[in-house]
């Protein structure tokens, strides 16, 4: 599932649940969703962060569900639902963005990242390649051979590499989601 609160300054905050790794199960997308659809409608909310909880953004795709036939809504209009938000919406991504946990931070507008996290697209390793998007918003923003390498290897790299590689928007070594409010604040209204 996901969760929707809304904090002071008007940001509506997006918290991923699904244990351990807050992958993107049919509750978390369909949770993603409605919550998304409500800030967008909400007129008192200005910007968003969409966040994992226990300090987990988002392990991917649900591998517990590959065994089964696909249910709940899908992941690729879901992400560009979020990408069409006439709002800024920042990823506050900690622990890991791998994935499709990666594809949806890259269809947020701002990315802000703790130091300690990682970042991947990993899908190469399960035979597959990125199937929500990363294939096309990761060369869009960092460049066809930065992204064909991470594509192709699957490597997970650091915050710090992200950020050099124009990945994330910021790093920080406190509270990523906590950043990301600041962040999103600053930017709301602009066009
Ligand atoms: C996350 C890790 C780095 C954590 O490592 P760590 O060492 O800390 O811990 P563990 O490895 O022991 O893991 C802990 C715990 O977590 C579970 N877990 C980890 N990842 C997942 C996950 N993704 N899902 C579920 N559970 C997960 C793990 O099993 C452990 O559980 P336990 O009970 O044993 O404690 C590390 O775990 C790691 O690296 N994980 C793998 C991450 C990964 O590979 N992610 C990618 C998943 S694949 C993916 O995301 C694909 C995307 O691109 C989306 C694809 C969308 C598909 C769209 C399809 C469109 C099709 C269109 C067809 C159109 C047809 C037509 O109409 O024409």
């Amino acid at each position: 599932m996901a969760t929707y609160s809304r904090l002071p300054g008007s940001v509506a905050l997006i918290t991923l649940q699904n244990p351990p790794v807050n992958a993107l199960s049919a509750a978390v997308r369909q949770g993603i969703v409605d919550t998304v659809q409500r800030a967008l409608k909400d007129p008192k909310v200005t910007s968003v962060v969409i966040c994992g909880q226990n300090g987990k953004f988002c392990g991917g795709a649900d591998i517990r569900e590959f065994a089964g036939p696909m249910l709940g809504p899908p992941l690729v209009p879901m992400i560009h639902a979020i990408e069409a938000v006439d709002k800024p919406v920042a990823a506050a991504i900690e622990g890991v963005a791998l994935g499709g946990g990666l594809e949806l931070a890259l269809g947020c507008h701002y990315r802000i990242a703790h130091s300690k996290a990682l970042l991947g697209l990993p899908e190469v390793t399960l035979g597959l390649l990125p199937g929500a998007g990363g294939t096309q918003r990761l060369p869009r923003l960092i460049g066809l051979t930065a992204a064909l390498d991470l594509i192709t290897t699957g490597r997970h790299i650091s915050a710090a590499e992200a950020l050099k590689l124009g990945i994330v928007d910021q790093v920080t070594d406190s509270n990523a989601v906590d950043q990301a409010v600041e962040f999103v604040r600053s930017v709301a209204g602009r066009s």
